[in-house]
C-alpha cells in the first residue's frame, strides 16, 4: 500500500540527522505517501491501540477528512496566541524536510487545533486538558480529499536520534495502524442528564436585554451546560459516526486529550482559505424543522422574514465584512441571507466570499473574526465583558475556531458549537444564542433546547 521502504526512509531520517547544526534545533522531517481508499473512522478507531490523543475532523461533507494520532510537534500559546502560533508554525516550517509530491489541500505538514472561547476568563477544571490555544502536528495523520487518500508520517528528529531505530518505530506503528480493523463498540446510553441552572440563564438572558435597551450593546451571545451521565464509557469512534450519520451540513470534529474528547457537529464555517480564495460564513437567527415539507417550508419564510432574527444574523454579516476589509479584495456578499437547513434545526444564512491579500495568513482572518457576533455579540468589546461577568459557564473551546491549516497555506476553521465535552462515562454539552433588545428569556431557553439536540440525540444512541 504504501510506497516508500524502510531502507529509504532511514536514508531520508539519516539525511535529516546529518544536517542538524545544534543540539537545540527541532528538525520536523514531513513524508507523505498516496494510499489505497481507507475509512477515516476505521483509521481513527484502528489508531486507538497506539494509545496516544486523536483528532478528526470532516468539512462539511464528507468528502474532505482529517484524522490524525500523537502529536510530533505541538504549538501551544496562553498570551498573544495568534502571534505566537503564526511565528512558531512559520519557523518550524522554515526549517522542516517535506516529501509531499502532492501538494493536494490537507496533505504535508498540517497542524491541527483549536483555542478556549476567551483566555481572559478564568478556567475551571472542567477544561483543564485545553490550553488556551493548542495546535498539534499528529505523528501519523490519515488525509481523504475526494477519493484520494493520504497518509503523512511526521517525526521531530534530533542531533543523536538513530536513523534506524526511528525507521523501525515508523514502519512498526504503520503496521498497527494499518492491520487493526477495530469497529466501534456501539452506543452509551444517557443514564442522567442535568441542566445547569436553567432560570438562572434565562434570568441573565433578561439582564443582558436590559444591557442592551440602555445602549451598552446591541447583542449579546449566552451560552449554557448540560452535564450527562452515561451507562458506560462513551466510545468516541461512535459518536463521530453517529454526528456523520446524522448531521448533514455539518463539521463534524473531535480532539481527544487523555480521557477527555471535544466532540461536535458544527454549521458555522468561520473561514476556508485555499488557494487565497476565502470563504466565511454568516450563520445566525434559529428556527426549528417543521414536522412536514409544508409546514417546514411556513417556517422558513416566517425566518426568513422575522425582524428578531434578521437583526441578529445583521450585526454578523456587517461585523464580518468590516473585519475583512482590510485584509481581502473582490469581497462578495449576498444582500439577503438564505435558509441553512440542519437535522434538528434551520438558520439564516449569508456566504462571504474575498481573496485574501498575499501579506496576509489565515491566522490573521481568524483573529479578526474571533469571536463574531455569532458567539459574542455586538460591540465585540462590551459583549465580551458583559459574558466574562454574567455567563456561568467555562465556555473553554465551545464557541471557539477549530480547525487545521498546511504548509501550502491552505486551511479551514470552523465555530466549535453543537458541541460537548467528553470525559470517559459523563459529558458536557453546551448551547447558546443570541440576544437582541427584545429577545424573551422563555424563547430563548427554548432555543439553546433545540441546539443540544444534534449531540443529545447521537449519544443517547436514538439517533
Ligand atoms: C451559539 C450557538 O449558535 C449560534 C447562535 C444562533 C442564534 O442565536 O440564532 C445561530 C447560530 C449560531 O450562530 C450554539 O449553537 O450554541
Ligand atoms: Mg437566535
Amino acid at each position: 500500500m504504501i510506497e516508500i521502504k524502510e531502507d529509504q526512509l532511514e536514508h531520508i531520517l539519516d539525511r535529516a540527522i546529518q544536517s542538524i547544526s545544534s543540539d537545540d534545533v527541532l528538525q520536523l522531517v514531513s513524508i507523505t505517501k498516496s494510499i489505497n481508499k481507507t475509512d477515516p473512522l476505521t483509521f481513527f478507531d484502528g489508531v486507538k491501540t497506539l494509545k496516544k490523543d486523536r483528532i478528526f475532523w470532516t468539512s462539511t461533507t464528507d468528502e474532505f477528512c482529517l484524522a490524525g494520532v500523537g502529536s510530533a510537534y505541538e504549538i501551544s500559546a496562553d498570551e498573544a496566541r495568534f502571534e505566537i502560533t503564526e511565528d512558531r508554525w512559520n519557523s518550524l516550517l522554515d526549517e522542516a524536510i517535506i516529501y509531499n509530491p502532492y501538494q493536494v489541500p490537507g496533505t504535508g505538514v498540517v497542524a491541527l487545533g483549536g483555542m478556549a472561547f476567551d483566555p481572559k476568563k478564568k478556567q475551571t477544571a472542567l477544561w483543564k486538558k485545553f490550553k488556551p490555544s493548542q495546535f498539534t502536528i499528529p505523528e501519523y495523520m490519515l488525509t481523504k480529499n475526494e477519493n484520494s487518500y493520504y497518509f503523512t508520517v511526521n517525526i521531530v528528529v534530533k542531533k543523536d536520534d538513530h536513523p534506524v531505530q526511528l525507521a523501525k518505530g515508523i514502519m512498526e506503528a504503520e503496521a498497527v495502524i494499518f492491520s487493526n480493523q477495530t469497529s466501534a463498540s456501539g452506543n452509551a446510553a444517557i443514564s442522567k442528564k442535568k441542566e445547569i441552572k436553567p432560570e438562572q440563564w434565562k434570568e441573565t438572558v433578561r439582564q443582558a436585554t436590559e444591557e442592551i435597551r440602555e445602549k451598552q450593546t446591541e447583542k449579546i451571545v449566552l451560552a449554557r451546560e448540560m452535564r450527562l451521565k452515561f451507562n458506560k464509557h462513551a466510545e468516541i469512534g461512535q459518536i463521530i459516526k453517529n454526528l456523520m450519520d446524522t448531521q448533514s451540513n455539518s463539521y463534524v470534529f473531535a480532539f481527544e486529550k487523555g480521557e477527555d474528547c471535544f466532540v461536535g457537529a458544527t454549521p458555522e464555517r468561520l473561514v476556508k482559505l485555499e488557494n487565497e480564495h476565502l470563504l466565511s460564513t454568516c450563520l445566525a437567527g434559529t428556527a426549528p424543522r417543521g414536522a412536514t415539507p409544508a409546514e417546514d417550508k411556513k417556517i422558513s419564510n416566517d425566518l426568513l422574514h422575522d425582524d428578531k432574527n434578521r437583526q441578529e444574523h445583521d450585526f454578523v454579516v456587517e461585523m464580518i465584512k468590516q473585519s475583512i476589509k482590510k485584509y481581502c479584495t473582490d469581497i462578495n456578499i449576498p444582500e439577503e441571507p438564505v435558509i441553512y437547513p440542519l437535522k434538528n434545526l434551520q438558520h439564516l444564512y449569508t456566504p462571504v466570499t474575498a481573496i485574501l491579500k498575499n501579506s496576509y495568513s489565515i491566522f490573521d482572518i481568524i483573529k479578526q473574526l474571533h469571536p463574531t457576533p455569532a458567539l459574542g455579540g455586538t460591540p465585540k468589546k462590551e459583549a465580551m465583558e458583559f459574558i466574562r461577568e454574567h455567563e456561568l459557564l467555562d465556555r473553554g473551546w465551545y464557541g471557539a475556531p477549530v480547525g487545521w491549516l498546511d504548509s501550502n497555506k491552505n486551511g479551514e476553521f470552523a465555530v466549535a458549537i453543537r458541541s460537548g465535552l467528553i470525559q470517559g462515562n459523563e459529558a458536557s454539552l453546551f448551547a447558546g444564542c443570541g440576544v437582541v433588545k427584545n429577545s424573551n428569556p422563555e424563547a430563548e431557553y427554548e432555543e439553546t433546547n433545540i441546539k443540544f439536540l444534534p449531540m443529545l440525540s447521537v449519544l443517547g444512541g436514538q439517533a
